[in-house]
C-alpha cells in the first residue's frame, strides 16, 4: 500500500513499515497531484482535507489525522466518497493540561499572585478539560465546568453557564473543539462584548483554536485600556497571526501545547491501529518500543520538600517560558511554521518518578507525576 504522511508525524516509518511504503509531505502544500495511487493519507491539523484536495485521489481508502481537532477534515465528504476515517482523540490531552499548569504556575510566579483561593473556568469539558480539571485539584483552586453540550447529554452534573462562568471566574481556559454553526457554535465563543464583560486581570487562556476568540476584538479591549492577562497558544488565521497581539501576551507559544513527544506519537500510534482495524491487520507495536528514555527519570524527595518545589518540578519537565522565549525572539526570522516544525523535545510529568513519602508526593501524583516503586 502506498502511505502518505505528514513530515511532522513521528515514528510513522516505525509503525507502518510492514503495512506500505511511506512517503512524506509539506503539511500545509499538499497537491492534489500528490494523492494520485495513494492508499492512506496521514495528516496533523495543518492539511485541510477538501473536495480540492481530494480531486485526483483515485484509490484512497483511508484518511487519519493524529490529531484531536477535526475542523480541517471534510467527514461528510470523505463518507460520501466510503473513505474510511479515523482521528486521535485524547491522544495529547495530557500534554496540553500540563501546558496550563505550566502556565498558571509561571504567571503566579511572575506576579507574585497566589493560585490558592483564585476561581478558574474551564469551557469544554471533554479529554482536555476533565484530564486538567483533575490535575488542578491539588492547587487550591475553586473549579467551574462549562460545558452545554455535556450538561444536555446528562453527563456533566455541575455545569456552569458561560456567562457566569466568565463573571465568576480570575481565570478562563478554553478546551471547546471549532464548531462553525449550530447551537454551539464555538467560533468568537469570546466576542467583545464577552471580553468587555471580563474582571479587570482575568487570565484567559487559550490552547483550543484560534477562532475561539476574537483576536481582533482582544486586541481592541487592551488598546482601550482594559487589563487583562494572555497566555495564548493558538491563534486566529495561523500562521499569519495577529502580530499587534504578541507584546501583550504574558505568554505566547506557536500552537504547540499538545506537542509532547508522548502526545505526538500517542496519535500515530493511535492512526496505527485504526489502519490495522480498517484492514484487518494484527497491532502488535506501542510507542513504548520507540521512545528513548527521559533523561531525567526520578527524583527523591525529602521531608522539607514545600510547595514551591511543586513549581520546581513541574517547571524542570515543562516551562512555558521557553515556548514563549522561542516565539518571541524567533517568529519574525523564523516564521510560525519553521518554529513549529523545529520544535525542542518535551516530556510529560509521568516520566518522573518521585518517592511516596514525602509532603508534597500526594500533589506531584494529582499534577500527573510517576509513583517511584521500590
Ligand atoms: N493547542 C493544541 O496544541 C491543541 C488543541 N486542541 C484543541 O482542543 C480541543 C478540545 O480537545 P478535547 O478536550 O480533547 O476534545 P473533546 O472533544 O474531548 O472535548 C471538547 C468538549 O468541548 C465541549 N463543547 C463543545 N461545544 C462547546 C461549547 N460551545 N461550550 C462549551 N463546551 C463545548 C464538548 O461537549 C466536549 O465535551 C480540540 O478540538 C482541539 O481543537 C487539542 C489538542 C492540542
Ligand atoms: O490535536 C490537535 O487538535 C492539535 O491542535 C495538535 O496537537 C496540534 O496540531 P498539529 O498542527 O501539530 O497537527
Amino acid at each position: 500500500m502506498r502511505i502518505l504522511a505528514d513530515q511532522n508525524m513521528p515514528l510513522v516509518e516505525s509503525f507502518f513499515c510492514e503495512i506500505g511504503e511511506v512517503t512524506r509531505f509539506d503539511g500545509r502544500n499538499l497537491q492534489p497531484d500528490e494523492l494520485k495511487n495513494v492508499d492512506i493519507l496521514l495528516t496533523r491539523s495543518v492539511t485541510k482535507v477538501n473536495k480540492i484536495l481530494l480531486a485526483r485521489a483515485d484509490k484512497l481508502k483511508f484518511v487519519g489525522t493524529a490529531t484531536i481537532g477535526i475542523d480541517h477534515i471534510d467527514t461528510s465528504l470523505l463518507a460520501s466518497a466510503n473513505i474510511s476515517f479515523s482521528s486521535a482523540p485524547g491522544c495529547n490531552a495530557i500534554a496540553v493540561a500540563e501546558y496550563v499548569i505550566s502556565a498558571l504556575l509561571a504567571y503566579a510566579q511572575e506576579t507574585s499572585t497566589p493560585l490558592q483561593g483564585k476561581t478558574i473556568a474551564i469551557i469544554g469539558v471533554g479529554n482536555i478539560g476533565a484530564c486538567l480539571a483533575s490535575k488542578l485539584k491539588g492547587l487550591g483552586l475553586t473549579i467551574l465546568l462549562c460545558d452545554p453540550v455535556r450538561q444536555q447529554a446528562g453527563t456533566l452534573d455541575s455545569h456552569v453557564a458561560l456567562d457566569e462562568a466568565l463573571a465568576r471566574a480570575d481565570i478562563v481556559t478554553f478546551h471547546v473543539p471549532l464548531v462553525k454553526q449550530g447551537p454551539h457554535k464555538t467560533v468568537h465563543l469570546l466576542d467583545a462584548s464577552r471580553i468587555a464583560a471580563l474582571k479587570p486581570g482575568t487570565v484567559i487562556i487559550n490552547a483550543s483554536r484560534g477562532d475561539v476568540i476574537d483576536n481582533q476584538a482582544l486586541l481592541h479591549a487592551i488598546e482601550g485600556g482594559q487589563t487583562l492577562e494572555l497566555i495564548l497558544d493558538v491563534w486566529e488565521n495561523e500562521p499569519n497571526i495577529l502580530q499587534p497581539l504578541l507584546q501583550y501576551t504574558r505568554f505566547a507559544s506557536v500552537h504547540i501545547a499538545g506537542h509532547t513527544l508522548e502526545g505526538k506519537a500517542r496519535g500515530t500510534q493511535m492512526l496505527y491501529e485504526a489502519v490495522c482495524r480498517e484492514f484487518d491487520l494484527p497491532a502488535s507495536k506501542t510507542i513504548s518500543d520507540f521512545l528513548p528514555k527521559p533523561s531525567v527519570t526520578g527524583c527523591q524527595l525529602q521531608s522539607t520538600a514545600n510547595e514551591q518545589d511543586i513549581v520546581n518540578l513541574a517547571h524542570l519537565v515543562y516551562d512555558i517560558r521557553r515556548d514563549d522565549g522561542i516565539m518571541r525572539k524567533q517568529l519574525n526570522t523564523l516564521g510560525f511554521d519553521t518554529l513549529r516544525k523545529a520544535y525542542p523535545v518535551r516530556r510529560e510529568f509521568s516520566t518522573i518518578a518521585v518517592n511516596n513519602d514525602s509532603p508534597i508526593s500526594e500533589k506531584l501524583y494529582q499534577l500527573g507525576f510517576s509513583e517511584h516503586k521500590s
